[in-house]
């Protein structure tokens, strides 16, 4: 296996992971970041707890220190150059020119080559575009845009053909219209704004000349059609600033038009007060806004939650350290926070992003964020970040932010790492927005490492009637409070309440049988979380989060991470957690992914996820890092009901559960069953082996026993590394060989040096 620095690792990041007590790189890492530093795009799936995280934070953070360094020393040699210069022209009296004595004519608005789709085509002299092929829409936008004053421009068409015509911010999609940011007026007569399409003014088509207006004083935007006022087509716009100015904008479809933005004089002149662009007093270049932000990433690290952006983030700080001249800058941009505290800490400038989704979006669309110098787009988690279509619309919308252009170094790379990429959605994902990538697949679908032990227990209320006895405080889904339960009952709805039931029973079976002081608990919902929470709190529960140090050391001391939590609660629910405070982290798919939590030994499933996939997330938050860990299934042997909410509007119809809410969502309620026998088999076809049941007396299965206790002369307990000091049996194997030659190797050293220092001394004698 090779080390650091064979894999391509920089002497300061190998400094970094020194500190840390890494090593060698693992395997993913070794296989990751060589291909990452050659500049290619990469999907890297490798199991659970292999350090994906540094396969591509590593190489990412290498090149953008590259990317600073040299940019650093371009602008160190720019700076001596100019001021050579300038000192020539200040007749060598050396003197840095003032803003007065270089003041430069301002260059006319032109159509901007540089921030228009491929298929439009500028004309020479940059006042004409076309765009061809049918079907196919494609943007342009001008050079130059209005930041304040009252502005004007002609737009002609020079041919037939589909076009819109307009303003946008400069972050807008060229599809004119279809986002927050950009105002068209089309020639069907529809005007259009986020998406929205209305009628306005009347239809225009070749010949007519179009002037688009837009007054920045009171923010409203009008056009006019051959010289005919057509009144205001949008008002009430946000402020529009330097940061935020308004560029013309179009979008044709097998369409030609000509631009005049005042350097001659308009067929029709505009209104009294408005000046064209070309003259306005208030204007700023495309150049300038691109060059002047100092919120410019070169990486975007997008993570499907909070708390996984968070702990990406900390790593990428601890490999940072050692990064110096420039340093590198990064920061955090997720949601739950107020965004004007994260402008804070990116305002003066960042060259890592880590992220969620929708305040990254955000960001980009209000223009705080820049992303025309981005190099990387990394999305860790892929398959989770696209499996719903919200976030992959969002992802595919980022990914059009980039810059798509550049060869070599200055290439977009587009990194997707997960231990699970083989959905479809990921490779159609890949398809679009990657170029020629690498598939490192380590792991195949089976992505579990082998130091996770499968257990189950069968929760069969037919034959365990314990769930009758009242003797603990059951707090169940409210699913069936309307059906008559006993054990005279035999319904379906009877053996559902039964199992939820028992399911709880078990649990705090399992959790006494095994000892345990730390583990992760998943429930379907939230509201299955909440509910767990309060049973483990009948036994004295306790959050650790409390003043009172006294519940640290409760046996069922836990807290909730769900997505119904606010951010601020799920922060203090994870540090308990992570710090001790509190033994059960009791949470739902949210914690699935990522979370490395060392040496954690148990993971529960009170019920098991839909998605095999979600599967292999959950157990794998266990087994990391080489050391043992037990992900223990309660399975019911009989189909449970449970609450199933598709809409936002319904979230809680346990609260009052009544004859409407407790039908199947097929009916028009809020429930359906859930046959867990089936998702078992589903979770055992993905592990390629059946998963064993614990014993009646929960003790665990004799072969997996021994590989935790003294079976195979072991004593390893879950949570500990399993024999081999935190390396695989096979790194060990090599090992063992390569001894005997690395001892030879250091006799050999030692003796060469004690040669030379006898023959200097030999030397220096006779000298
Ligand atoms: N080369 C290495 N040597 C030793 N430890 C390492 C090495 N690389 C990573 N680790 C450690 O391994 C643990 C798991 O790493 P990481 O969280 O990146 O895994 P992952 O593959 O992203 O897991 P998941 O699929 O669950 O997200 C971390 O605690 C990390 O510090």
């Amino acid at each position: 296996m090779a080390a650091f620095e064979e894999v391509g690792v920089c002497p300061e990041l190998i400094k970094a992971v020194e500190k840390l007590d890494w090593t060698l790189p693992t395997p993913i890492q070794a296989e990751a970041v060589p291909l990452i530093l050659g500049g290619g795009d990469v999907l890297a799936a490798a199991e659970t707890g292999s350090g994906k995280t540094a396969a591509f934070a590593l190489p990412v953070l290498q090149i953008v220190h590259e990317s600073l360094r040299a940019r650093q020393k371009a602008a160190l040699s720019d700076f001596g150059a100019a001021s050579n210069g300038q000192a020539a022209s200040n007749g060598g009296d050396g003197q840095t020119p003032t803003a007065s004595n270089c003041s430069a004519p301002i260059p006319p608005c032109l159509l901007n080559l540089e921030d228009r789709d491929d298929i439009v085509a500028i004309a020479a002299g940059g006042l004409r575009c076309q765009a061809r092929g049918e079907g196919t829409w494609g943007g342009c936008r001008a050079t130059r845009g209005a930041s304040g004053g009252k502005v004007y421009f002609e737009a002609t068409v020079a041919d037939e053909g589909l076009c819109r015509v307009g303003w946008a911010t400069r972050f807008a999609s060229l599809d004119l219209g279809t986002d927050r940011h950009g105002y068209g007026y089309g020639g069907t007569g529809m005007k259009a704004d986020n998406k929205k399409f209305e009628s306005y003014g009347e239809k225009y088509g070749k010949n007519d000349t179009i002037g688009c207006l837009l007054d920045c004083d009171v923010r409203t935007i009008s056009f006019t059609k051959n010289g005919k006022a057509l009144g205001d087509a949008f008002t009430q716009l946000p402020t529009i600033s330097g940061g935020a100015a308004l560029f013309p904008a179009f979008s044709l479809q097998n369409a030609e038009l000509q631009l005049n933005f005042g350097e001659t004089a308009f067929k029709h002149p505009p209104p009294p007060g408005f000046v064209g662009l070309s003259n306005a007093p208030s204007t700023v270049s495309w150049t300038e806004c691109v060059s002047r932000s100092k919120c410019k990433p070169l990486a975007i690290i997008l993570e499907p939650t909070k708390e996984l952006a968070e702990q990406t983030h900390e790593q990428v700080s601890v490999f940072c350290k050692h990064l110096a001249s420039p340093v590198v800058r990064h920061a955090l941009v997720v949601g739950g926070i107020k965004a004007s505290k994260q402008m804070q800490s990116i305002k003066d400038g960042v060259d890592i992003v880590t992220a969620t989704p929708g305040r990254l979006m955000e960001l980009m669309e209000d223009g705080k964020l820049a992303t025309d110098q981005v190099k990387f787009f990394v999305l860790d988690e892929a398959d989770r970040l696209v499996a719903e279509r919200g976030t992959r619309d969002q992802v595919l919308k980022m990914f059009r932010y980039f810059p798509q252009t550049g060869g070599g170094l200055a290439r977009l790379q587009v990194l997707l790492f997960s231990a699970t990429l083989h959905s479809p959605e990921v490779r159609a994902l890949a398809a679009s927005i990657c170029q020629n990538p690498i598939f490192v697949d380590l792991k195949g679908k089976n992505a579990v490492p082998e130091t996770v032990d499968h257990v189950l227990v069968r929760c069969d209320p037919q034959q365990d009637l314990s769930w009758l006895q009242t003797d603990l405080a059951v707090v169940t889904d409210g699913c069936h409070t309307l059906d008559t339960i006993g054990p005279e009952q035999k319904t379906p709805e009877n053996w559902s309440e039964a199992v939820k039931r028992l399911k709880q029973r078990y649990l705090k079976r399992v959790i006494d049988s095994f000892a345990m002081n730390q583990c992760l608990i998943f429930c379907r919902t939230n509201h299955d979380c909440d509910n767990v929470k309060r049973f483990l709190e009948s036994f004295g529960g306790g959050s650790g989060q409390d003043k009172d140090e006294s519940e640290k050391g409760n046996s069922y001391s836990c807290v909730v991470l769900g997505g119904a939590k606010s951010a601020k609660d799920r922060a203090e629910a994870l540090a308990a957690f992570k710090a001790g405070n509190a033994r059960f982290l009791v949470c739902t798919d949210l914690a699935a992914r990522g979370l490395d939590i060392q040496g954690l030994p148990y993971v529960i499933n009170m019920t098991l996820p839909e998605k095999s996939e979600d599967y292999i997330h959950r157990v794998g938050r266990v087994g990391r890092q080489d050391t043992m860990g037990l992900a223990i299934s309660l399975v019911s042997t009989v189909p449970e009901k449970v609450w199933y909410c598709t809409d936002r509007k319904n979230q809680k119809p346990w609260e009052k559960p009544d004859a409407a809410s407790t039908r199947s969502i097929e009916d028009g309620g809020h429930t359906t069953w859930y046959k867990e026998q089936q998702l078992l088999q589903t979770v055992e076809k993905r592990l390629g082996s059946p998963v064993a049941a614990l014993d009646e007396d929960l003790s665990l299965p004799p072969d997996i026993a021994a590989r935790v206790a003294g079976g195979s002369g072991s004593e390893v307990r879950y949570g500990q590394q399993r024999d081999g000091g935190g390396f695989s049996a096979e790194v060990m194997e090599r090992v063992k060989a390569m001894r005997p030659a690395v001892q030879m190797l250091a006799q050999l050293e030692v003796e060469a040096q004690e040669t030379f220092f006898s023959l200097k001394r030999r030397w220096a004698a006779v000298e």
